[in-house]
């Protein structure tokens, strides 16, 4: 049943089968606040008016037939509040002091987010104290001994220009009263938190500690990761340029493939749980003749399997281009022992050297030449500068978390949903993991690019 759209015995939409997102909860979209808003805003506004009210509201699904089935059933159909700037803020800017804290993978347009807040909280708002937290969480811990950032517009000036987060990133679990303690101490008013989904798990604790100590810190959230894998963001930014050079290293495995008999391009992106760099990239150039990724495990051997489809392509037409999400095949590559990493995710197995070695003893067995070129980009897609759009995306990011912040706005995200920028509570955007949909229309378009109808595959696996 789907809960966004209650239309009965049809339970999806044709617009449900656009979207990549799998929408298939319920949702709760009400945004906690820390009190009434009575500050006028010094944001300038036009003749035309610039201030957004609460009411204001993005419905969450767009689908027609659910917006008539949930008018005929006495439903109001669910609905984001739209972010932008409040005519009355909460906080007083000559007084409020903001921290800005980065955790997890890096992500191209980190810095252009981070400077974003900077300049709309000093020149919108005319707050004069924002420091940057270094190396994510641990830099709330006063053991790690690791000094605030002062940012100021001087300070942020050229950061966008850079890949990476000016502030440094990590990974690894902190105590949430530690942080708390530490807002507390620094007389913090607002928590910017740039992160995915572990930081969002750490920051919907950190909300629940504040509440119960009753305090006046908001705690606003951007989703960063470039397997754009967040729930209810229609896309993370860094992922267009993350996508851009995925590209640029398919390309040269075709290039490399046509330029060789037999040539077969073998690419690995990242993408842990979902393949979202891999299909997009896929779609991209329609160069791609067989995509893997996590959500639709490939079966290896036997009828059906890659090793016969790749030989059979071969065969065929000379050479072949491969790309493999890293979370895909895993069952063929995980070791006897889960291993974690300090945040507690999933080690995973190399797909990509596997995949590259077993297609080599593949076509040695049956005895056909064939010329494998593998290419990891690994860290080059994510440590890049943000092109032009997802710099956009981080401006408008940044701007909308410091208007939600300012108005008192708390435990949210800011996400681009439906075309417009709203406010996610942070609880609902940690649900579940966004994974690609095997019955959109996204991964349709994958599959009539590729070809790869007949490539067999396992049951999915829950993450
Ligand atoms: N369940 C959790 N509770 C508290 N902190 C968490 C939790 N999950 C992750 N974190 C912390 O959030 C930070 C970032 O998490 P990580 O998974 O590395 O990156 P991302 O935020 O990009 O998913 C790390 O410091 C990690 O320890
Ligand atoms: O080597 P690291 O830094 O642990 O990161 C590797 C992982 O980080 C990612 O880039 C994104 O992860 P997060 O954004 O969730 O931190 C994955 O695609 C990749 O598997
Ligand atoms: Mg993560």
């Amino acid at each position: 049943m789907n809960e966004f759209c209650h239309t009965g015995e049809d339970t999806r939409s044709e617009i449900d089968l656009l979207e990549d997102i799998g929408l298939d909860e319920s949702v709760e979209t009400a945004i906690p606040t820390l009190g009434a808003a009575k500050v006028p805003s010094p944001l300038i506004q036009t003749e035309q008016g610039h201030f957004v009210s609460d009411d204001n509201r993005v419905l969450v699904n767009v689908s027609h037939r659910c917006f008539e089935a949930a008018l005929k059933a006495g439903r109001t159909p669910p609905s984001f509040e739209l972010a932008g700037p409040r005519r009355h803020i909460y906080f007083d800017p000559t007084k409020l002091r903001c921290a800005i804290v980065t955790a997890g993978g890096l992500c191209p347009g980190i810095n252009d987010v981070i400077r974003a807040i900077v300049l709309a909280l000093y020149h919108g708002y005319g707050v004069r104290s924002t420091f940057g937290i270094r190396y994510g969480l641990r830099g709330f811990i006063p053991e790690y001994g690791l000094p605030v950032m002062e940012l100021t517009p001087e300070r942020v000036e050229r950061i966008h220009e850079y890949g990476g987060t000016i502030l440094g990133s990590s990974r690894g679990h902190q105590p949430i009263e530690g942080i708390v303690d530490a807002l507390e101490r620094m007389h913090i008013g607002v928590l910017f938190l740039i992160g995915g989904d572990g930081t969002f798990r750490a920051g919907a604790k950190v909300v629940e500690e504040i509440q119960r100590r009753q305090l006046k810190i908001s705690v606003v959230a951007i989703p960063k990761t470039i397997d754009n894998d967040i729930y209810l963001v229609f896309k993370t930014f860094g992922f267009d340029t993350a996508v851009q050079m995925a590209c640029e290293a398919i390309r040269s495995a075709h290039t490399e493939a046509v330029g060789a008999p037999n040539g077969i391009g073998l690419v690995k992106l990242m993408g842990r749980h979902s393949g979202f760099i891999a299909a997009t990239a896929t779609n991209a150039l329609r160069e791609v003749n067989f995509c893997l990724i996590p959500e639709a495990d490939f079966v290896l051997e036997g009828e059906g399997g890659l090793l016969q489809a790749v030989e059979q392509r071969i065969r065929q037409r000379g050479h072949a281009v491969v790309v493999v999400a890293e979370g895909a095949g895993q069952r063929y590559v995980r070791g006897d022992k889960e291993e974690r990493d300090a945040s507690g995710n999933i080690k995973l197995g190399d797909i990509g050297v596997f995949l590259r070695d077993r297609f080599r003893a593949h076509f040695a067995e049956v005895g056909l030449e064939v010329n494998l070129r593998y290419i990891d980009p690994s860290y080059i897609i994510r440590s890049v500068p943000a092109n032009v759009d997802d710099s956009l995306y981080c401006a408008n990011l940044g701007q909308n978390a410091v208007h939600a912040a300012m108005a008192g706005k708390t435990g949210l995200m800011v996400s681009h949903w439906n075309g417009r920028y709203v406010h996610v509570p942070i609880k609902e955007a940690i649900k579940r993991r966004k994974r690609i949909n095997l019955n959109s229309r996204f991964w349709m378009s994958v599959l009539e690019s590729t070809g790869q109808f007949n490539l067999a595959v396992h049951p999915a696996e829950t993450p």
